[in-house]
């Protein structure tokens, strides 16, 4: 089917040379053939593998074999699922895309990125899969560790599936082409509260990364392993520093020598982050030594000054021929002179210098760019960023003034952006003092920066001040609320970027911190939506537990068994008593008897579902629990005995199991009666009788599956003997059932917990995405760039779709496979290459007679 897709593309590439319109489309639709064939081939190649390994290890001889035959398994039942959701995420994906007002196709958006990183994860399995096959039996395959990769790439595919599936949904709600959910709070809410069941653990652990490029990857893996450690140093008593610093070393090397826990604390971490951790984190920057070495590093520049703009009246010419007096801002931390950098590679004439020795002075330059950091509202500062700067007033021959706005929580919204535009107008009353004439003017800023670059061009343009010639948002910050998109998902994982750090700087920004008393009561709460919608709650769970290393001992003995007849992978038990007992083949292979009658899923949920919010993806099998790492250092004991004997599990875990399925037949029955009186959603419905089906409909299977995963200590699962968990989800207890009239008062409740977040939120600058056309039209050229594997990337991609929807200028420019933070990020070539592109778009938009150029096209 596909081969004749490509082939009659293929023809029409050949038609195409003698029709030269047909050019176009016909590429277009043999790339995007070739892309669906990559997945294909993906997707055919693990399930070939997989069928091999669960071929070799249904005989289930020892516990590896158990270990390996789950993995398999697991990793089979994931396949499915996640391809159809994969095929209908790159059906809908191209709607989404911008389309630049010149016509030029951009390939970018939320839904494009989740499939990026989708082929990432499973190429990285196919990788380890075949590794295995290539290995298994050589003098230096080590069973431990590909059983550990294994299980470490298949398990982040259960959180891959979770959030394809969610995509999958957001996808049937959102019209092209919005990609934020915005405005619907009430699923954002629903939406965020099912966020909270993918295993973000999986992702920062052995995976950590995965997504990025080569050169990318170690940068991204260091910050993330640092921050990991910078938490221990943070909370530990700060008595003796010497002391501190040496634990919070080990504790890195720790971090590095092992993923799981490393997963586990970075999942725990950012989950609940507190603001202040992430400031002071994001603030290492600042640390004068940093800041030594970023100077000894970076470019050397005549000034680089810090000024004060004092808290007095500015009076500035309008547009339209009079004058605007701005006051100074006054919200929450009363009239103070706001800081600013002045960096310029040349001194030039009018130009303050206090340094050492005076260079010799340059006339000034005609452009002027004003700069705003990024740093979540929080963190940050000019000096943070002046590497980057250093370099722009180089490459650009031209000053740079850079803002020190208030940051949050302290001073929430509006301080920074009154801060941010009384700087503007100051500036235009002082281009002389800054050196420069202003002929051109630019507005330029990172992540928050980006915002405040846009939003302080709409208060310009409110104020009918001279407006800036061009503005450059990267990778801004558009949309000011927890609304979902498909990018946002990526903040599951994101090293940079995780989602508890993103909505905490959401909550600081917005002046919406939530006491610790409803905090707690959101969680409680969520936990009984989600028990009740039979998800398993990740922090009841047991802890992760890896499979452990093998020694060298262990792999010497792995290479011996290379003569043995059976395709066996040695599990040496410590003493003859752990000899596990070899077990019956089982009646028919997992993989035979599932064939047909997997659980196969319902289609993403229709959420247009008279107008109620439905259960997204509560019918999803997939294991689910959040480790903490708390617990997880007691288990480092238990850690050592994955590779042993089961015999004292096996009595108990095999009561476990028949109550498994006793609880289940009780529990279906009572379902069949209730079912209807608790006027469960369709999804639901479908949910429960999928499950049902599970429980009994497909007793043979199922019971394969069950067993085999119940019967050892899976990776996959924790020891985990609650009755009646079936793929991470359960029938929810007596206790823990509630009508849907309860799970609709419980989400009352905590909506009305963001009531002051919604007053903020109707503000007309707080979002600029979604303010006002009359503040967006007449607006100058906005250049927006995004990077495909940010969380923010649907900001950038919605913010110029707006513009574009007003006959705004704008352009869109995405950075492929990078990620957020990029400016601040240095040290492959790919990096240089994204850095080398920003500073030609600058040029040229400083290059004075652009703009009369643009203007008279605009006239003509
Ligand atoms: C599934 C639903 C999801 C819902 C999500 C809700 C989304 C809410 C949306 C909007 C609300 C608020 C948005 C806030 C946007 C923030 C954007 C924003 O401003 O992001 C920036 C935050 C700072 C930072 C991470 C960054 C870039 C570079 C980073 C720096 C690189 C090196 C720096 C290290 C500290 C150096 C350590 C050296 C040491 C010697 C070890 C590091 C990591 C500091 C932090 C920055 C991007």
């Amino acid at each position: 089917m596909a081969d004749s897709n490509v082939l009659k593309s293929l023809y029409r590439d050949f038609k195409s040379q003698i029709d030269p319109k047909s050019i176009q489309p016909s590429v277009t639709v043999y790339d995007r053939e070739k892309e669906m064939m990559a997945f294909q081939k993906l997707f055919r190649d693990i399930r070939l593998q997989v069928d091999v390994g669960l071929k070799l290890h249904q005989m289930r001889r020892n516990t590896v074999d158990s270990q390996f035959h789950d993995v398999f398994t697991e990793i089979d039942l994931l396949l499915e699922p996640v391809e159809t959701a994969q095929q209908s995420i790159f059906e809908g994906a191209p709607k989404f895309d911008f389309v630049q007002p010149d016509g030029t196709h951009v390939k970018a958006n939320g839904f494009r990125s989740l499939l990026c990183v989708l082929k990432e994860l499973l190429s990285c399995l196919l990788y380890y899969l075949q590794k295995y096959a290539r290995d298994r039996g050589g003098l230096f395959y080590n069973a431990a560790d590909s059983l550990s990769n294994i299980t470490a790439h298949a398990r982040a595919l259960q959180g891959m599936e979770r959030i394809c599936y969610h995509a999958n949904a957001l996808m049937t709600v959102n019209d092209s082409p919005n990609l934020h959910n915005s405005g619907d709070m009430r699923r954002s809410l629903l939406s965020l509260l099912y966020t909270e069941t993918v295993c973000r653990d999986a992702f920062y652990g052995r995976c950590l990364g995965f997504q990025y490029s080569q050169g990318l990857k170690p940068i991204l893996q260091f910050l993330a392993i640092a921050m990991a450690s910078y938490e221990d140093w943070y909370k530990g008593t700060k008595d003796d520093p010497i002391k501190q610093l040496l634990n919070s070393l080990l504790k890195g090397g720790k971090y590095i020598q092992h993923p799981t826990q490393r997963g586990v604390k970075i999942a725990e971490l950012t989950d609940d982050c507190s603001i202040y951790f992430a400031k002071a984190f994001w603030s290492l920057t600042e640390q004068t030594a940093v800041k030594t070495a970023v100077k000894l590093v970076s470019q050397s520049v005549d000034v680089s000054e810090t000024l004060e703009v004092p808290a007095k009246n500015v009076t500035v010419d309008s547009v339209n021929g009079g004058s605007v007096t701005l006051q100074p801002p006054f919200s929450d931390l009363g009239y103070r002179p706001i800081s600013v950098s002045l960096i310029s590679h040349k001194l030039r004439d009018g130009q303050p210098f206090t340094g050492y020795k005076r260079p010799p002075t340059v006339p000034p330059s005609t452009g002027l760019i004003i700069h705003f950091h990024g740093g979540g509202f929080v963190a940050q500062s000019s000096k943070s960023h002046e590497f980057y700067l250093r370099w722009w007033s180089k490459e650009l021959d031209c000053p740079i003034l850079s803002v020190d706005y208030s940051l949050a929580p302290e001073a929430p919204y509006p301080r920074a952006v009154d801060e941010c535009i009384f700087v503007y107008a100051w500036a235009l009353n002082n281009l002389a003092f800054l050196g420069t004439t202003g002929e051109r003017i630019i507005l330029a800023g990172d992540s928050a920066g980006g915002y405040f670059s846009i939003v302080t061009a709409m208060k310009a343009k409110q104020l009918k001040l001279r407006l800036p010639d061009q503005v450059f948002a990267y990778y801004p910050a558009t949309l000011i609320s927890s609304a979902v998109s498909p990018s946002r998902f990526l903040s599951l994982m994101d090293p940079l970027l995780p989602i508890g750090i993103l909505l905490s700087c959401l909550q600081a920004y917005t002046g919406c911190l939530a006491s610790e008393e409803v905090q707690k009561r959101r969680k409680e709460i969520r936990d009984k939506i989600l028990a009740a919608k039979g998800y398993v709650i990740p922090s009841t769970c047991d802890p992760y537990v890896a499979p452990k290393p093998q020694t060298r001992w262990d792999k010497m003995k792995g290479g011996f068994q290379r003569s043995q007849t059976t395709p066996e992978v040695p599990s040496a038990p410590k003493d003859s008593k752990a000899a596990p007992p070899a077990r019956p083949p089982p009646p028919k292979s997992t993989r035979n008897a599932s064939v047909g009658s997997k659980p196969s899923r319902p289609p993403p949920p229709s959420l247009k579902n008279g107008g109620k919010a439905v259960s997204i993806g509560s019918e999803s099998p997939s294991v689910l629990f959040k480790p903490s790492a708390a617990k997880l250092e007691e288990h480092e004991e238990e850690e050592n005995e994955v590779f042993e004997s089961k015999d004292e599990k096996t009595s108990s875990i095999e009561t476990g199991q028949s109550e498994t399925q006793e609880s289940c037949k009780e529990e279906g029955e009572e379902k069949e009666s209730e079912g209807d009186e608790q006027g469960l959603t369709e999804v639901d419905l479908k949910a429960e009788q999928q499950s049902d089906s599970n429980c009994t409909g497909q007793a043979e299977t199922q019971e394969d599956h069950r067993q085999s995963i119940t019967s050892s200590a899976s990776p996959f699962f924790p020891k985990h003997k609650s009755p009646g968990l079936r793929f991470g989800m359960k029938v929810p207890s007596k206790e823990e059932t509630l009508s849907e009239e309860e799970i609709e008062a419980l989400i009352e409740e905590v909506m009305a917990t963001f009531d002051d977040a919604d007053i903020t939120l109707k503000d007309p600058f707080i979002s600029p995405v979604n303010s006002p056309d009359e503040l967006l039209k007449g607006l100058p050229l906005i250049n927006i760039i995004v990077c495909s594997l940010d969380p923010l990337l649907d900001d950038g991609i919605m913010m110029a779709q707006r513009l574009k929807s007003l006959d705004q200028p704008v352009t869109l420019t995405v950075m492929e496979n990078l990620s957020h933070g990029y400016l601040s990020l240095t040290g492959t070539e790919q990096l240089n290459a994204a850095y080398a592109k920003s500073i030609a778009m600058m040029k040229q938009a400083l290059m004075v007679g652009v703009q009369q150029e643009n203007n008279s096209e605009k006239e003509s």
